[in-house]
């Protein structure tokens, strides 16, 4: 089981102004929605709107203004191994191996070694890095490091995985070949996922459902159902009618009366 459900959240951040006055910034506002058991949703708005502050609080790194977090029907108080995070950075440590980096994780699940490094072993090779097992990050390229941090996220079986612009770091082609891997993976694993992102492209080619937020506040005012066929090929013409819809919804540029 995983399902995420976010009721009402709303972030308010107390900001200095230029005389060094306090005051309320509300980041966003009534944000409700549930990433179904299984679900691939992604959060897509213009910079600022508060994608990752709405990741952190889902990992429980933050606190909300107001609302709540449910997985699975728990409301979430913090951190926990329900929920599996991947940042933009890779966040690996770098004195580990690529398989110590992904059984890391599991030591917090009270897993004896042996079973660590089984369970480790396996998502190494679901990511696609058997034979790099023994190696450390710095000779591993963006993508391969980004891989581990997935491995290692996945490795803990969360009810639902977090992602806050996961590829972003990479090159444009690097970006692509992850984004077809995480395809290929998600639909073996069928993880709740949770994915924030800037690249609307990215959205339609990896989501069941795009979330748009927009507005200062931001609010969630446009919902994308992505009914095309998976695999998915980016030639596919409906493809760039959902980029125009998507595009019109954060803003970018209107939206033509035949779309
Ligand atoms: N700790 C903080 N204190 C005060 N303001 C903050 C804090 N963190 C974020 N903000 C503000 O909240 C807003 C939302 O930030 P957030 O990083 O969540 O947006 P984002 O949509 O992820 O942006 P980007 O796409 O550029 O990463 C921004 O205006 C930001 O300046």
């Amino acid at each position: 089981m995983g399902e995420l459900c976010i009721e009402n959240l709303q972030k308010t951040y107390s900001v200095k102004d230029g005389w060094n006055r306090t005051k309320e910034l509300s980041v966003f506002r009534d944000i409700s929605f549930t990433v179904r058991d299984g679900e691939f949703v992604s959060v897509i708005g213009t910079s600022g709107c508060g994608k990752s502050t709405l990741l952190s609080i889902a990992g429980g790194l933050a606190q909300p203004s107001g609302g709540r977090i449910l997985v699975d029907g728990r409301a979430i108080s913090g951190p926990g191994l329900d929920r599996g995070i991947v940042f933009q950075e890779f966040a690996l440590f770098p004195w580990l191996t690529v398989l110590g980096n992904v059984a890391f994780g599991l030591r917090s699940k009270g897993l004896p070694r042996r079973q660590r490094e089984e369970i480790a072993a396996r998502y190494v090779k679901l990511v696609g890095l058997s034979g790099f097992e023994h190696y450390h990050p710095n000779r591993l390229s963006g993508g391969m490091r980004q891989r581990v941090a997935l491995a290692r996220a996945l490795a803990i079986e969360p009810a639902a995985l977090l992602m806050d612009e996961p590829f972003g770091a990479l090159d444009a082609q690097t970006r692509e070949a992850m984004q077809n891997a995480l395809s290929d993976i998600w639909a073996k694993t069928r993880n709740t996922i949770l994915f924030i992102t800037h690249d609307i492209r990215e959205a339609i080619y990896l989501s069941d459902r795009v979330m748009v937020l927009a507005g200062r506040p931001a609010s969630v005012t446009f919902e994308l159902e992505v009914n095309l066929p998976r695999p998915r090929s980016r030639f596919d013409p409906l493809f760039q009618t959902f980029e125009s819809q998507l595009e019109a919804a954060i803003g970018h540029k209107p939206m033509m009366a035949a779309e």
